[in-house]
């Protein structure tokens, strides 16, 4: 399964970009380029600032210098950003949590919930579903607003292996039929060797590693190729994590 082209999304470009909390320098001077419809897994030790960088991607940390800029072709461009937690609504059904802030999107979002597997779910409300099914509507939430960007920090992290896995299928098969530029943040190198174009690893506030992911979808997990690619990377965390618990 190969991308349609052309793509979808708005280009998305880091330049200079610092980040301190008070004495604490997170980010230093970070440049990156990703072009309309890539898909990037950000990976790297634990505080390195993925987060930070995501949210400050998303507008909701200001920055100590530099600047981040959306190439779009709309006028408003969507951002859209999907925690590890699902943030739905207790009080509101399955339904009313998707169309949130929407008006005359019902039938646009029972379609979006029958694409994540969720159909005839509308009226339920999120104390009765699953984990997995709440980070569905969660995703179908974020992609009803056909969102230019969307950031995704650690999605699939409080799931079991077996429901991750079968996000990440539904994921990428969302994104083949409709792609668009995707900034995930994962800690699973797996889940960015098989989503991602490209893969970051992060390092003292830096972009260490940029590998592009040249592999047709969908992929499998046994590829020998990505294999390699898993224990490059593994080490690059290890080390990393070393050096930030050394910092
Ligand atoms: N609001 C804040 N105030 C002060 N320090 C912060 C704040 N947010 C993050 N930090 C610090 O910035 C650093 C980077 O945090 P961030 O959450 O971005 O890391 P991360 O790479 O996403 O980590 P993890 O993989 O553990 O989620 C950490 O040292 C953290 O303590």
């Amino acid at each position: 399964m190969t991308r349609p082209s052309p793509p979808h999304g708005d280009g998305l470009s880091l330049r200079g970009v610092a980040k301190a909390f008070g004495e604490r320098s997170v980010l230093h001077a970070l440049d990156l380029e990703i072009p309309a419809g890539q898909f990037v897994a950000l990976i790297g030790a634990s505080g390195v600032g993925k987060s930070t960088l995501l949210r400050i991607v998303a507008g909701l940390e200001p920055l100590t210098s530099g600047r981040v800029e959306l190439r779009s072709r709309s006028p408003a461009p969507d951002i859209r950003m999907m925690f590890q937690e699902d943030r739905l609504m207790p009080w509101r059904s399955v339904l009313r949590n998707v169309t949130l802030g929407l008006r005359g999107r019902d039938d646009d979002a029972r379609r979006l919930l029958a694409a994540v597997g969720l159909a005839g779910r509308d009226n339920d409300y999120p104390v009765v579903l699953s984990g997995g099914q709440r980070q569905r509507v969660a995703l179908a939430r974020a992609l009803i607003h056909e969102p230019e960007l969307l950031l995704l920090d650690e999605p699939f992290g409080a799931l079991d292996a077996i429901t991750r896995a079968s996000m990440q299928l539904l994921l990428e098969g969302l994104l083949a039929r409709r792609p668009r530029t995707v900034l995930l943040v994962t800690h699973d190198v797996e889940e960015a060797l098989i989503l991602a174009d490209r893969v970051l690893l992060m390092r003292d506030g830096r972009v260490a590693r940029d590998l592009s992911i040249d592999r047709e979808r969908p992929r499998h997990r046994g590829d020998p190729e990505l294999a390699a690619l898993k224990e490059e990377l593994l080490e690059g965390l290890v080390t990393a994590q070393a050096a930030q618990a050394g910092a």
